[in-house]
């Protein structure tokens, strides 16, 4: 079975943020992700992550502000500089926490203008952190416009078309199997178009984005599939737990067990 990681922005809420990590290894997950780590001091996550041993795989770049606000902007025409100062503190976290990928986030845009600002901010990105932090990987997620109204990469087509602009060997797609069903209402198919380019996947039930069972999505199948092809990165768990955390890892476990 694929390796499993936890996000512990979604996951583990029952406890305070630095006590997620202790949850998620008792747990039996194999890696953890933040969303946001930004606003726990590195030095705590960095002891956190070497007491339990976990490795964390992904955080994002980081939001406008600290409490909230639209989700990035690197498709944000005229924020260029405010991107690239974003970016640059990103990586910096990522290489004191050992972060394997960082999400970049679209913001919300829409139009022409708006795709060539995100790649040419995604290739200002990719060739910077190829000379400076040549360890990490960047991704990014098409994300239903549902859950996030408004934001530019909301499809799998339009998130090939940009990766095959950039063409850069450290960017890659980030597939969220809740947001493929979502977007395209057949996860398969999706993963059968993209999954190539995949470097992480994320998971949730497209019911209530709750605990991945065999529902809409048969993810029993889908792990089996994807220890079939090969698939050597992380699957994250990002989904809200229907009632504790612990409560629901009945997939997790069954998922060990199959494998
Ligand atoms: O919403 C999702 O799905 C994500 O993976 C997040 O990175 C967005 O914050
Ligand atoms: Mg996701």
């Amino acid at each position: 079975m694929p390796k499993f990681a936890a996000n512990l922005s979604f996951l583990f809420k029952e406890g305070p943020f630095i006590e997620r990590f202790s949850a998620a290894m008792a747990a039996g997950f194999d890696a953890v992700e933040v969303l946001f780590p930004y606003d726990t001091p590195a030095k705590d996550i960095i002891e956190v992550l070497r007491i339990t041993g976990l490795p964390l795989i992904l955080i994002n770049t980081p939001p406008p502000n600290y409490t909230g606000g639209a989700r990035g902007f690197a498709a944000t025409v005229g924020g260029e500089e405010r991107f690239q100062h974003d970016f640059r503190r990103a990586l910096r976290f990522a290489d004191a926490l050992g972060a394997r990928h960082v999400h970049i986030m679209a913001g919300e845009a829409d139009g022409g203008a708006a795709h060539d600002t995100f790649v040419a901010n995604l290739t200002w990105a990719a060739e910077f952190a190829a000379k400076k932090s040549p360890q990490r990987s960047l991704t990014i997620e098409p994300i239903n416009t549902t859950d996030m109204p408004g934001y530019f990469l909301n499809d799998f087509d339009q998130a090939a078309e940009i990766l095959d602009q950039v063409g850069a060997p450290n960017l890659g797609l980030q597939f969220d199997a809740y947001h493929a069903h979502k977007i395209t209402g057949d996860m398969p198919a999706t993963w059968a178009k993209h999954g190539a380019r995949a470097v992480h996947i994320q998971i949730a039930d497209p019911d209530g984005r709750r605990e991945p069972v065999a529902g809409a999505i048969d993810y029993p199948a889908f792990f089996a599939q994807l220890d079939a092809e090969g698939y050597a990165g992380y699957v994250s768990a990002e989904y809200t737990p229907r009632t504790s955390t612990d409560a629901g890892l009945k997939w997790l476990k069954a998922a060990k067990t199959a494998a």
